[in-house]
């Protein structure tokens, strides 16, 4: 595996007009959580999307794991998206149909794992965010901050190398924001994982190995 789990080159994000990103340059090294800094606007969302597949760049190139993904047809994308990257969002975006441990397994079902080996991964996963007690809670019946736990899980499902989070507590007061983040942080340095995690609060952030903000259009130490 390669040491940089993430590497941003040269990025150019613009929606018609407007230049969000102009050459900004980021690398995640394996086992790094960064904290991505800043105000409502300045592109947090616009990087966070670029970096997870989600959004094509203008111009530069995102390398997943040291490979370039700028050529990659929308295929091989979808299966790196799915295989190597977790994304957790500010909403929780739960399948409000199904109860917590199907929407962790749903992800690892996409990837080809066994329904009882999926139920089993789901299971502990969700144990170890706390909710051993909620497996067949649907979201309507979680608190925001369960919902987002759930959510935090789901996005482990698949064992990723580097996850990205967008505001991941935004939506939270703070005494459980600073709960659900630190159930977040415990989870990425049990498994080792890479972050870069999109954040308003300062205090959150600086609990992150490294806190970059977006100025002139590029990535700056905060
Ligand atoms: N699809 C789009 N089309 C046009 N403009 C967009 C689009 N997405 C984002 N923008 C603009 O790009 C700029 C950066 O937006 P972005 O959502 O990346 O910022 P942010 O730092 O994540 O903000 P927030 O903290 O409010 O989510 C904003 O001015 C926004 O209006």
């Amino acid at each position: 595996m390669s040491e940089r789990v993430l590497e941003i080159a040269g990025l150019v994000r613009r929606y018609g007009d407007l230049t969000v990103l102009d050459g900004a340059d980021l690398t995640v090294a394996a086992g790094e959580t960064v904290a991505l800094l800043g105000p409502s606007g300045s592109g947090k969302s616009s990087l966070l999307h670029v970096a997870g597949l989600l959004e094509k760049p203008t111009a530069g190139e995102v390398l997943i794991e040291g490979q370039p993904t700028s050529a990659l047809p929308d295929r091989a994308l979808t299966a790196l998206r799915r295989d190597r990257i977790g994304f957790v969002y500010q909403f929780h975006h739960l399948l409000p149909e199904f109860d917590a441990l199907r929407n962790v397994e749903i992800p690892m079902m996409a990837a080809g794992v066994r329904h009882d080996e999926a139920g089993r991964r789901a299971k502990a996963l969700l144990e170890s965010m706390g909710l051993g007690e909620r497996l067949s809670h649907q979201p309507a019946q979680l608190s925001g901050g369960e919902k987002q736990r759930v959510a935090i899980a789901r996005a482990l499902a698949n064992e990723p190398a580097l996850l990205l989070a967008d505001e991941p507590t935004g939506n939270l007061d703070q005494d459980t924001s600073g709960r659900v983040f630190e159930a977040l942080r415990g989870m990425i340095a049990a498994r080792g994982l890479s972050a870069l995690v999109a954040t308003h609060d300062r205090n959150l952030a600086s609990r992150m190995d490294r806190i970059l903000t977006i100025k002139g259009r590029k990535l700056v130490p905060a």
